[in-house]
């Protein structure tokens, strides 16, 4: 852990993986018009945790949908390695919540990781291997048999996790993934996630409610509020490459940081 201060306001040195300008996105049209998101700004540096926190029901989800390519937004500009995006990209996977919804019950966890490589061209043995040496690193090696039903819910996420990883995406986007699991499971789900990104080198953009798990992950923590959504705080942390879910919530830079969280989110 270093001892510099704790956050800093957002400054941006490094080179960009994605880049989003002015982004607004509403559902319906004309009087039935419900604008959700407007002039959204958001740097993501290439490796880098960004959590993105802010109340329910303010348009996280939708973000990260117009993030992932799988909603167009009404305006703005979203480019991943300087090229805007139109639709799913290559480079960007997403990891639900309902993990019971995104892995397919009459394949077995194998096949459900092995399955999108089929669009990369490759073989099935080699679509296999690739299978297995993903479960392998997110704790499953030896359970490419099992199907998902007789797995419990955390291991159905390592799954969903493994299929993005196999599917060498750049940027996991994850939505509130480990919200649906017992603490314990979820505090595990948090540490490979962080030793994965440290691992492989991937960029993770996660929404999540919880804003301990918000700040024990992240580089970066962009808050949104208001209604439309916009970007309302970023706070930039500095626990160190090493966290610990005990001393690492336990260092006053961390309360520190919650609190000014919290102080965000309650003015809106
Ligand atoms: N497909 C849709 N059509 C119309 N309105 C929608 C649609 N999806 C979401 N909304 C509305 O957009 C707003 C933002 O929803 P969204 O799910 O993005 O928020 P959220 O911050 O992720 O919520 P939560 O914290 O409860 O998960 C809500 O008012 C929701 O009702």
């Amino acid at each position: 852990m270093t001892t510099q201060t704790p956050t800093t306001e957002a400054t941006q040195t490094a080179p960009l993986l994605m880049k989003v300008r002015g982004m607004s996105m509403s559902y319906g049209e004309g009087a039935q018009e419900n604008k959700i998101i407007e002039n959204l700004d958001l740097d993501v540096e290439f490796g880098q945790f960004i959590s993105i926190v802010g109340p329910s029901g303010v348009g996280k989800t939708t973000l990260l949908r117009c993030l992932s390519g799988l909603l167009r937004p009404k305006a703005g500009t979203i480019e991943v390695s300087g090229t805007q995006i139109s639709g799913p990209h290559p480079d960007l996977a997403v990891v639900f919540q309902d993990y019971s919804r995104s892995l397919m019950p009459w394949m077995t966890t194998r096949e459900n990781v092995a399955f999108p490589l089929q669009g990369k061209g490759m073989g099935k043995t080699e679509r296999n291997n690739l299978a297995d040496e993903n479960l392998a690193a997110v704790g499953l090696a030896g359970q490419g048999d099992k199907f998902p039903w007789e797995m419990s819910g955390g291991m159905q996420q390592r799954v969903a996790i493994a299929r993005a990883l196999a599917y060498n995406a750049k940027v996991l986007l994850m939505d509130e993934p480990f919200a649906s699991v017992d603490a314990q499971t979820r505090f595990d789900l948090e540490d490979l996630v962080l030793d994965l990104q440290h691992k492989l080198g991937v960029t993770i953009l996660l929404v999540t409610h919880d804003i301990d798990e918000a700040l024990y992950l992240a580089d970066k923590v962009v808050v949104i509020a208001e209604k439309p959504a916009t970007v309302v705080d970023e706070i930039i942390t500095d626990f160190g490459d090493t966290r610990d879910q005990l001393a690492t919530k336990a260092d006053p830079r961390f309360a520190e940081a919650r609190a000014r969280i919290l102080v965000r989110l309650r003015k809106d």
